[in-house]
């Protein structure tokens, strides 16, 4: 019998986020977000797919709660759209904004669900990208009293919360690879974002504990883990500044209040990059925090290459399976980096805040037979449990997604939900991975085999 079983007290969750589920963007008094204007630019998203309408969880929600009920899951892990907070980034406050998120959270409450909330999940105000978005250092402060706000408005009602999702995403992807809005391509720009982002992190850690101290608070890195090809030096070299950029670049920081120097030196020797610190910032960064939230989707095995990209790595395609989206299925990654993470950072408490598989199987009668997403949840799932026997601290597993959604650049034809949502209809139908993940549920526990 290969029976993983889990404590009692894991907990298990799903996740979204508010611009790749809510649509209603021009509702409730919302303001316009860098993705709103990003996706509205020819050639930056698939099939010239928005946000527009998404989901329709901004109206469909209750229906969402439903399935998250009889899912059984014990958390939910959403983001406030700022914008529908302030519509022009600070300033006026938008009221009927925070009673649309009161209602939703009202209702997970009814349904004894916690509410795990991301304060910042990449759809900034455009109003504040206008002002130079997270390069203005100014944008840190307007991040600070939106977290206040939320955090007063919900005090008694939230008491898990998020600052930033996927600071590499949000800064590099975003503003060096230009995939992701606002779509620059500039390495400086993209590393005073990344810094400017930790900040704001660290200020709404320290505005948490003066507003509402039972709370816990931490934020959610991405990371994939690259293993080097061969233990020579040029390639451990390599693959550590790949997953040091991911990894260390985002937790060091907070962790232990300063930049690796490796990749510091890198990015002032090779590309004359340096990092904005003022004095006191990196007091503020690595003001103590409750957990981290990790995100993990994909790996894969490297090797040193002279002059290919930043770090002069190469990835190696290991004739991988892979899911739809193209990522390599690697959970032995997934192992490899939560066994990383306790020995550089110690014990701290780790929630899976994001894992799961892209599969685009459609409905047949009624039914969603994604018997690979299942496969791949099995073998991500059982690679926590082996993390937690070798002693890593893993509180929870969030399961991206809980229904299909705007995938970014992706659009909505890649589909990471256990529920199937017809884009033309709003239909939900639950897949196969939903029974087995709610299977799952009940017994805290599975079988890798059956
Ligand atoms: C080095 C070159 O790389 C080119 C592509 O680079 C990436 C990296 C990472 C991603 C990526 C997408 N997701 C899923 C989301 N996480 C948050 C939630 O909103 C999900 O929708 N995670 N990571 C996409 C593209």
């Amino acid at each position: 019998m290969s029976k993983i079983q889990f404590p009692e007290d894991f907990i298990w969750g799903t996740a979204t986020a508010s611009y790749q589920i809510e649509g209603a963007a021009n509702e409730g008094g919302r303001g316009a977000s860098i993705w709103d204007t990003f996706s509205k630019e020819p050639g930056n998203v698939k099939n010239e797919d928005n946000g527009d309408v998404a989901c329709n969880s901004y109206h469909l929600y209750k229906e969402d709660v439903a399935l998250l009920k009889e899912l059984g899951v014990s958390t939910y892990r959403f983001s406030m759209a700022w914008p529908r907070i302030f519509p022009n980034g600070n300033g006026e406050l938008n009221q009927e904004g925070l009673d649309y998120y009161h209602r939703l959270v009202d209702e997970l409450l009814e349904h004894n669900i916690k509410p795990m909330c991301t304060l910042y999940h990449w759809d900034l105000p455009q109003a504040l990208q206008d002002r130079g978005g997270w390069e203005n250092r100014e944008t840190v402060d307007a991040f600070d009293h939106y977290a206040k706000t939320i955090f007063s408005s919900f005090k008694g009602k939230i008491s898990t919360w998020i600052t930033i999702n996927e600071p590499w995403c949000a800064s590099y992807l975003s503003n060096y690879l230009g995939i992701h809005a606002p779509g620059k391509k500039d390495l400086q720009v993209a590393t005073t974002i990344a810094h400017h982002l930790m900040l704001a992190h660290g200020r709404a850690v320290q505005s948490l504990r003066k507003i509402d101290a039972q709370a816990q608070i931490g934020y959610a890195p991405n990371a994939g883990w690259s293993e080097a090809y061969s233990n020579s030096e040029q390639d451990q070299q390599a693959v550590r500044r790949a997953n040091g950029w991911q990894i260390e670049w985002f937790m060091d920081p907070v962790f232990k209040g300063e930049y690796p120097d490796f990749l510091v030196n890198w990015f002032k020797e090779n590309e004359n990059v340096t990092v904005p610190i003022q004095e006191g910032d990196m007091d503020v960064i690595s003001s103590p925090i409750d957990f981290v939230g990790i995100n993990y989707y994909t790996g894969n095995v490297a090797r040193y290459d002279e002059g290919n990209g930043l770090f002069h790595i190469e990835n190696l395609d290991f004739n991988y399976e892979r899911t739809d989206i193209g990522w390599p299925i690697y959970p032995e990654g997934f192992y490899q980096l939560l066994t990383y993470l306790n020995e550089r950072y110690g014990q701290v408490p780790i929630y899976i805040t994001e894992n799961g598989a892209c599969y685009n199987d459609g409905v047949e009668n009624g039914e969603v037979k994604d018997d690979n997403r299942i496969s791949y949840m099995k073998s991500h799932i059982a690679s926590v449990h082996r993390a937690m026997q070798s002693g890593v601290n893993v509180k929870g597993y969030l399961a991206w997604s809980l229904m299909d959604n705007f995938e970014w650049a992706e659009g909505y034809d890649m589909r990471f939900g256990i529920v199937h949502v017809d884009f033309d209809t709003l239909e939900r139908t639950k897949k196969n991975s939903y029974y087995w993940y709610k299977k799952l549920i009940s017994r805290s526990s599975f079988d890798l085999i059956k």
